[in-house]
Order: structure tokens, then C-alpha cells, then sequence
């Protein structure tokens, strides 16, 4: 018996389909990094080998290598994709009118400043003229260069429609993608991906993709990283089992079409900057694959939290979700972190984020609902960033309503919340044009200079019961 032939996902799909349609059944494969196979037509993939003379139905065979062809075969990343026409059946490439040039992938003094105060942005409203994905994401910030294969960028993005006839494809780095409002449909090069807020896509270097909108307007975050790919973060004294399992990415089974797609074009981004390559076909002409490199989706309902079960707050480190590391150990060029409703029991705690400075930077969005730091201000689809150093935590409200509240509520859950935290060890700079946006906010230091002193000298001390429980006396 063949044993990988049971392994495979054959999608039946409408082979010519491109209509929103194809969307509404998908199914996925489950699993982190695992090496997935997919095929579209019953016997796509070859077996036995990955690049046979003449594959089956004659399409052409592509490797595309997330890692270098040497890396450590635990780290190792690459996928075969079985098309009808290879990737590189197209025109040169042509640099992007700068129509659009708010994309930064080297941060430099020229693109960008830097600033340890605090920093916050109301939401950005999506425009009214028409801007799909790419017309629509400019980056916020970040440390590093994509040519010298360390750094990351943030971007955030706004669209009101699917892009038409082309493709995008990133050649810099990995986009993590958060949408905070509105459905997106993401085809790949491996199938299709319907990410919903709540949800979570990444799109590694290199992969080709469309988003579409069929379901109205986009609004959200990118995290992109440089010269590295996301992983799971390790689980310590967990154990073996918590926050994100590896079970819950999904990664989409092949879908191709394979009619004549005049004009089309493929909008590479690549250092930065945008060029352009006409074709005469879909990049989606994938008809199997197998590998390990792919595209996936993660919906953050399924992520297991931990946190203190009597006293003190924890770090936040507790809800990595992805992290993206460096060359040393524990020191990550980007941890995804979020947090998530959730029951808050700690005793005698202070349970808000505490005050605090940190050698790594906080860039911080909420998906929706309130933030437990923050009483008001930063508002969802908004972010702030808080820099290597930088001091910052509970605003003044968040404070004193902590404070007259004490314990007395004993277990809370906290719901209606969903904020997240790129973190980064590099120190970012923040591009010209949201140091400059209307939408940043020129205030937000004034959540903290309410907070006076409750000093009492002489009449409080760490055995004094009233200082467990955080109330002071009369
Ligand atoms: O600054 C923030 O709000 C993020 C954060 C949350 C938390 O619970 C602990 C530390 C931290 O940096
Ligand atoms: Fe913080």
C-alpha cells in the first residue's frame, strides 16, 4: 500500500473558479510546521521523489526555500509546488510608480525617527477611494534591514476592496497578519485562507497572495519579520501541553485555476520598495504540493492561557503565541503575545499590568473591547508603542479604580478584551509619516500625570494587613 497516498488532502475544486464561491467549504490540515501534502486532481503528486522527469499531468515541479538549503533540519523550511506554469514565466520586473511609498524594510534616519516617549494612535478610518491590501498597508515602525536579513517591520493596513488581477508577494520577510475588522480572503499559492478578527494569518517570505473582500472593508495589523520565521514558543515548566497547540494552525489544501489571466500582475515587494512583472496567467496554478513552508491560519479562541493562580502578575511572556527568534537564546526579534479573556484570581495582587521599563519594545493593538491597562484612550483598531526603556503601565483611572476596588470582587473573568503585543528586542524607529498622522495622539501622556502620590511615611509597612489587601486607612 501507498502510505502517504492516505495522507493526502485532494480538494475537488472547481478547477476555473475564482469567485468568492470557492471559499465557502474550505477545508484545511492541521498542524505546526508539519510536512503537509495537497493535491487538487487525484494523483498530482508525485511519489517516491520530488522532482521526477515528467510529473503527473505534466506540470512543471518548484521548490520554494524558506531556509537556506543548509539550515538544521529541525529549523529547515521548503515546499514543492506542482504547477501548470512555473513562477518564473513572466516579464521583468518594473519599479511601482511611487504612488505608494509607505513601506519601509531598512529603517534609517532618512524614512524614520527615534523617540523613547510613549506613543498612542486613535484608529485609522478606511478611506473612501477605493484601496485594496496593498494600496493600503504602510508601515508604523521598526529596527533593521531586510538586505541584511535581521529586523522587523510593523505596518498596519486599511482596504476597501479585493485586489484585481494581481498578486502580492513579499521577498523581504514573513507578514503576521491581524485583521481587526472585516473578513479577509487570502488565496495562496497552497489554497485559500477566510481569516476573520479573532484570527490570525502568516504568509512567509516569498509566498504569492491575494486578498480579497468580499464581505466589506479590512482594517488591520502586520507584523513583519526579517531573516527569521515565526515558531512556537518553547513551553518550560508548562509542560507539554498550553497556549497555542500546534493543532490549531491550519494550513489550506491546494486550489488552482488554470484559465489564461491577460494582465495579470505580480507586485513583488522587495526591499522596500514595490516592482511590478506582467503575466499572461494566475500564480495560483498550483494543482499539489507538499512540504513544510507554507502558508497558516491560527484562531486565537484556541489559545490555552496560564497565568499566576494566587498572587503576583505574571510576565506577559506567559502568552507567546508565535515567536520569531534571534541567534540568542531567549531573546526574541519578535514574540506575538496576547491577552485574551480570562479569569483574573490573584490575591493580595495588584492585578493590572504593573508599572514598568523594559529593555524590549511594546507595540501594542486591540482587536476589540477594553484594555486592562488602560481606562481610556486606546481604542481598538488604535496602537501604541512604548520603546526600550521607556517607562509606562495603568493609566491613572486603571490605577485608582484598582485601588478602591481592591479584592473585594475575588475571582473576576475578564471578557470583552482582546489586545495584543508585538515585542521586539530591537529598538524601533517610527516611520515620518505617523510620527505626523492626525490620528496620533499628542495627549497620551496625560493618562499618567494624575497619578499623585499615595506616600504615607511611617504608617504603612509590609505586615500591615491594609496594604494587602490595597487599601489604605483614614
Ligand atoms: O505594557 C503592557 O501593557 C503590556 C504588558 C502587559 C502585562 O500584563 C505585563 C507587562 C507588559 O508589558
Ligand atoms: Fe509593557
Amino acid at each position: 500500500m501507498d502510505h502517504q497516498q492516505s495522507d493526502i488532502k485532494t480538494n475537488g475544486s472547481d478547477l476555473s473558479s475564482t469567485s468568492s464561491s470557492s471559499f465557502s467549504d474550505l477545508q484545511y490540515q492541521s498542524g505546526f510546521h508539519n510536512h503537509f501534502s495537497s493535491e487538487a486532481l487525484p494523483g498530482a503528486l508525485p511519489h517516491g521523489q520530488s522532482s521526477p522527469l515528467v510529473c503527473p499531468y505534466g506540470v512543471y515541479a518548484e521548490q520554494i526555500s524558506g531556509t537556506s538549503f543548509t539550515s538544521p533540519r529541525k529549523l529547515n523550511l521548503r515546499s514543492w509546488l506542482y504547477r501548470v506554469k512555473p513562477s518564473v514565466t513572466h516579464e521583468p520586473f518594473r519599479p511601482l510608480e511611487p504612488s505608494h511609498r509607505k513601506l519601509v524594510s531598512e529603517f534609517t534616519q532618512a524614512n524614520s525617527s527615534t523617540t523613547p516617549t510613549q506613543l498612542r494612535w486613535k484608529p485609522v478610518d478606511v478611506p473612501e477611494s477605493p484601496t485594496d491590501f496593498v494600496e493600503g498597508l504602510f508601515t508604523v515602525c521598526g529596527a533593521g534591514s531586510s538586505f541584511l536579513r535581521h529586523g522587523f517591520a510593523i505596518h498596519m493596513y486599511t482596504a476597501n476592496k479585493s485586489m484585481d488581477n494581481c498578486a502580492f508577494c513579499n521577498a523581504d520577510g514573513d507578514f503576521l497578519i491581524v485583521p481587526q475588522t472585516g473578513k479577509l480572503w487570502i488565496t495562496t499559492e497552497c489554497g485559500k485562507l477566510q481569516v476573520s478578527p479573532g484570527e490570525i494569518a502568516v504568509l512567509p517570505q516569498g509566498f504569492r497572495f491575494a486578498v480579497d473582500l468580499p464581505d466589506g472593508p479590512s482594517r488591520g495589523y502586520v507584523a513583519e519579520v526579517f531573516g527569521t520565521h515565526f515558531q512556537l514558543p518553547d513551553l518550560g515548566p508548562i509542560g507539554a501541553n498550553g497556549l497555542a497547540a500546534p493543532r490549531d494552525f491550519l494550513v489550506p489544501t491546494a486550489w488552482f485555476e488554470e484559465s489564461s489571466r491577460p494582465g495579470y500582475i505580480i507586485i513583488q515587494k522587495f526591499g522596500g520598495e514595490l516592482f511590478t512583472a506582467k503575466q499572461d496567467f494566475s500564480p495560483f496554478n498550483v494543482v499539489a504540493w507538499h512540504g513544510n513552508y507554507t502558508p497558516y491560519k491560527y484562531d486565537l479562541t484556541t489559545f490555552c492561557p496560564f497565568n499566576t493562580v494566587l498572587f503576583d502578575h505574571g510576565d506577559p511572556s506567559v502568552n507567546t503565541v508565535l515567536t520569531a527568534p534571534t541567534d540568542k537564546p531567549g531573546v526574541a526579534l519578535l514574540d506575538f503575545v496576547i491577552f485574551p479573556p480570562r479569569w483574573l484570581v490573584a490575591e493580595h495582587t495588584f492585578r493590572p499590568p504593573y508599572y514598568h521599563r523594559n529593555c524590549m519594545s511594546e507595540f501594542m493593538g486591540l482587536i476589540y473591547g477594553g484594555y486592562e491597562a488602560k481606562a481610556d484612550g486606546f481604542l481598538p483598531g488604535g496602537a501604541s508603542l512604548h520603546s526600550c526603556m521607556t517607562p509606562h503601565g495603568p493609566d491613572t483611572k486603571t490605577y485608582e479604580a484598582t485601588i478602591a476596588r481592591g479584592n473585594e470582587a475575588g475571582p473576576f473573568r475578564i471578557t470583552d478584551t482582546l489586545a495584543f503585543m508585538f515585542e521586539s528586542c530591537l529598538i524601533p524607529r517610527v516611520c515620518t509619516w505617523a510620527l505626523e498622522s492626525p490620528v496620533i495622539d499628542r495627549d497620551y501622556y496625560q493618562c499618567w500625570t494624575g497619578l499623585k502620590s499615595h506616600f504615607t511615611r511611617g504608617r504603612m509597612n509590609a505586615e500591615d494587613g491594609d496594604v494587602q489587601n490595597g487599601k489604605k486607612e483614614d
